[in-house]
């Protein structure tokens, strides 16, 4: 016999917040707090009230681990993440559902495969050194604002190839252009209004796009080893291929996902390890035994800096929270959840709680070694990448990045940070340390 689905619990009076943003603020303020009071009061499926409607969170891996699999096809992306992130990743993987998404990803897996990757890492090195090359060691350094324009630089290279028609000022702003749209997630006034948030991302979208047209003929003229190229390039074996529209909306879409997740987790990984010198001393004695530009399989090989990213993805996971909307109704947990209902599922409260993880606050990166293997405390307990369909593309690309920069700053560098140093996060859209993360950086001798 099965269980009669229960309906989604009532919200109490003291959880609506204000009117119309709900809870917003509080979200903003300290998102796992909030998260962990409604599992606490109303369990898995939890009623919010938000930006004007009722909707659900989705918490602890169960809960999460069902929308993921979405195995009624109830759970669509494209109207959940459009209402986030506005119109500006129009037509992004992330957006597409079900059918589509499904062709658009079997084409764009092409861009993902071995070869390519160790492609990708032979141009890192170099995108790496020259964006590393003015970096002044004296003072405090804000870690995240320069890892930022680093993963700016390197995109520049890896996606763009380059771009040899455009001035310095000209990237400059294209590079405002870009920032602009991933901001426009925290935006409040959510339409095209002048010195908003939302405002900035509609300009931000045409010069992104203007600038991609511009060099889209020579890209599909002339195959190379950037990604831009490469989406131009790439087709399965029935010889599906993406047309211009499409590799527009894609490299837009894949140049945000790629960079402030990056950033995000490198200024983690500078973060623990400056506040760790036996971590960071033990990672650079892995990066010591390679040479200056080793290859994707010696970059897999660094274990104490794998099991490092693993434990910064964790406790500070760059997408902490994704969203679905329903497009029919389901059940997830026994609760039944209405069609047109958004949700969101909380992955970073997931990578904090008791059940899964021993001290979930500690920095212990060892809790992923083979011995602990607390991440397989339930299939659904780490999933700084997702999981299901749209499990991130790019996780892969994504831990050669950060080990690339992390190789080339243990072997140059040595840094501290203050034990007792807590970031001050913004959690407006994808959450960064307002203050930069300022770390004390020094060149190492002979470097
Ligand atoms: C540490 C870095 C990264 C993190 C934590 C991360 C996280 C995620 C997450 C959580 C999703 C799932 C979204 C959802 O289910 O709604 C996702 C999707 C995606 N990511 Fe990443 N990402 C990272 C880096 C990258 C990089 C470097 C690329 C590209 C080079 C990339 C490209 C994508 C794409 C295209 C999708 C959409 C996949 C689909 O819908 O089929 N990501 N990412």
């Amino acid at each position: 016999m099965t269980a009669v689905p229960r309906p989604l619990p009532d919200l109490r009076r003291d959880d609506r917040g204000l009117p119309w943003v709900g809870r917003l603020f509080d979200y903003a303020r300290d998102p796992v707090g909030l998260f962990r009071h409604h599992w606490e009061h109303y369990g898995p499926v939890a009623p919010w009230y938000t930006l004007g409607t009722t909707s659900v969170m989705l918490l602890g891996p169960d809960a999460c681990g069902e929308a993921l699999q979405n195995r009624d096809k109830a759970f669509a992306n494209g109207p959940a993440w459009s209402q986030l992130v506005g119109p500006f990743f129009h037509r992004g993987l992330m957006l597409l559902d079900f059918d589509e998404h499904h062709g658009h990803r079997r084409i764009m897996q092409e861009a993902f495969t071995r070869p390519r990757l160790e492609s990708y890492t032979r141009r890192l090195h170099p995108a790496i050194e020259e964006g590393m090359a003015g970096w002044a060691t004296d003072g405090a350094f804000p870690s995240y604002w320069r890892l930022k324009q680093l993963t700016l630089d390197i995109a520049a290279d890896l996606f763009m190839g380059g771009a040899q028609d455009t001035s310095v000022e000209e990237m400059d702003r294209v590079n405002r252009a870009f920032i602009a749209c991933v901001q426009a997630a925290g935006g409040v006034v959510r339409a095209d209004v002048p010195f908003t948030r939302w405002g900035r991302a509609y300009r931000g979208r045409k010069v992104l796009e203007a600038f991609l047209r511009h060099y889209l003929p020579a890209k599909r003229s002339r195959p190379s080893d950037d990604i831009f190229s490469v989406l131009c390039h790439i087709e399965t074996d029935e010889g599906d291929r993406f047309t211009d529209d499409d590799v527009v909306n894609h490299m837009i879409f894949l140049m945000m996902a790629a960079h402030d997740t990056s950033t995000i987790t490198t200024s983690t990984i500078l973060q623990y390890l400056g506040q760790y010198p036996q971590w960071q001393e033990r990672c650079r004695a892995e990066a010591l035994a390679l040479g200056p530009e080793p290859s994707t399989a010696e970059l897999e090989g660094l274990t104490s800096l794998d099991l490092v990213m693993r434990e910064a993805l964790r406790l500070r996971a760059p997408v902490p929270v994704l969203v679905r909307h329903t497009v029919k109704e389901t059940v997830v947990q026994g609760v039944r959840i209405p069609a047109g209902t958004n949700a969101a599922l909380g992955l970073q409260f997931t990578h904090l709680m008791d059940e899964y993880w021993t001290a979930p606050e500690t920095f212990d990166p060892e809790r992923f070694s083979p011995e602990r293997r607390e991440d397989r405390s339930h299939r659904f307990a780490w999933e700084p990448f997702g999981g299901g369909v749209h499990k991130c593309i790019g996780l892969y690309f994504a831990g050669l990045e950060v080990k690339a920069i992390m190789h080339r700053l243990l072997r140059g560098y040595r840094w501290t940070v203050d034990p007792a140093y807590v970031p001050p996060l913004d959690n407006h859209s994808l959450p960064f340390p307002k203050d930069g993360l300022p770390i004390s950086l020094v060149a190492s001798a002979g470097r």
